[in-house]
């Protein structure tokens, strides 16, 4: 598997015979089930990607899912962030280029990537939900030409609703929790239902200890919403006409969203109808 990731750094053009590792496979009516999943501990795990605009919640749903399904969850924004964070060689340009609300190449980002999943695999990792990648035409290619992917969920919100949750949003200094300050209750218009989400606010104890991203400002969200257009929506029709994208509507906040995302994963198990609730 390391030959996998090694032709995404290097960008060989060979495809993979991933059909080899699968075990739950999750084809255009994705009915894997979660009892499927479990059935077969042998198996890769599921290779999952999450889309959607900034704001939407990938992070959320992405990292709840991998919980559940015993994979990874890769973010590549984290994978950016950490790097800032180390401060090393790299940091400055990257720091221009995220504060920006611009892309980093595909070159950096296709080398960071291929690091994680590389430093994954000899932890014994199988299988991913990437949230943040691809997001660009070049980087599914790439994908695409070292792995099968078998689900592709397009998270969808309306605009002002994703511009109140990004600027919403806060981490906490201490423990890394998300957070989110926004109230968002936006009229239905047009035949669509109201949009009502909560916030989502932090324990007592990290309530002194928030931070904002450096990215969570409106001007450089409006900028990030539009790079999203432009750059990563064509990704979209990339998996749609592949008969890999889940379209999915957020009818609000995490319970509702949560519940309806596991229905439509089919990941709902007699056992475990309390995680929907959840
Ligand atoms: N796949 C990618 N390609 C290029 N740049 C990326 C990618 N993933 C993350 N980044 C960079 O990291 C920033 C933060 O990413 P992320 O946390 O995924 O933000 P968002 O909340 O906008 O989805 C992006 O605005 C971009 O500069």
């Amino acid at each position: 598997m390391a030959a996998v990731y090694r032709l995404l750094r290097c960008g060989a053009a060979a495809r993979y015979p991933a059909r080899r590792w699968l075990s739950v496979r999750v084809d255009a009516t994705f009915p894997a089930s979660l009892a499927a999943a479990k059935r077969d501990p042998g198996g890769r795990g599921v290779h999952w990607v999450f889309l959607g605009c900034p704001g939407v919640g990938k992070g959320t749903y992405a990292s709840r899912l991998s919980q559940i399904l015993g994979v990874p969850h890769i973010a590549t924004g984290d994978l950016v962030r950490e790097e800032l964070a180390a401060s090393g060689p790299l940091a400055q340009q990257l720091a221009e280029i995220v504060n920006h609300g611009q892309l980093v190449s595909d070159e950096i980002i296709l080398r960071l990537l291929s690091k994680r999943l590389e430093d994954g695999e000899a932890k014994g990792e199988s299988g991913f939900i990437l949230d943040g990648f691809p997001r660009t035409i070049r980087q599914a290619e790439k994908l695409e030409e070292v792995t099968e992917i078998d689900l592709v969920v397009n998270l969808k919100l309306r605009e002002d609703a994703l511009l109140a949750k990004c600027i919403g949003r806060r981490i906490c200094s201490h423990c890394g929790g998300n957070y989110n300050l926004a109230s968002v209750n936006i009229k239905g218009e047009n035949g669509n239902p109201d949009i009502v989400m909560a916030p989502l606010l932090p324990p007592e104890e990290c309530a002194s200890k928030l931070i904002t991203r450096s990215d969570d400002t409106e001007e450089v969200v409006k900028e990030r919403l539009r790079i999203y257009h432009e750059m990563s929506e064509p990704v979209e029709e990339f998996y749609r006409a592949r008969g890999k994208l889940l379209e999915f509507d957020l009818p609000g906040g995490i319970p509702e969203s949560w519940a309806k995302l596991l229905r439509a994963l089919n990941l709902i198990d007699n056992d475990d109808k309390q995680s929907a609730a959840a």
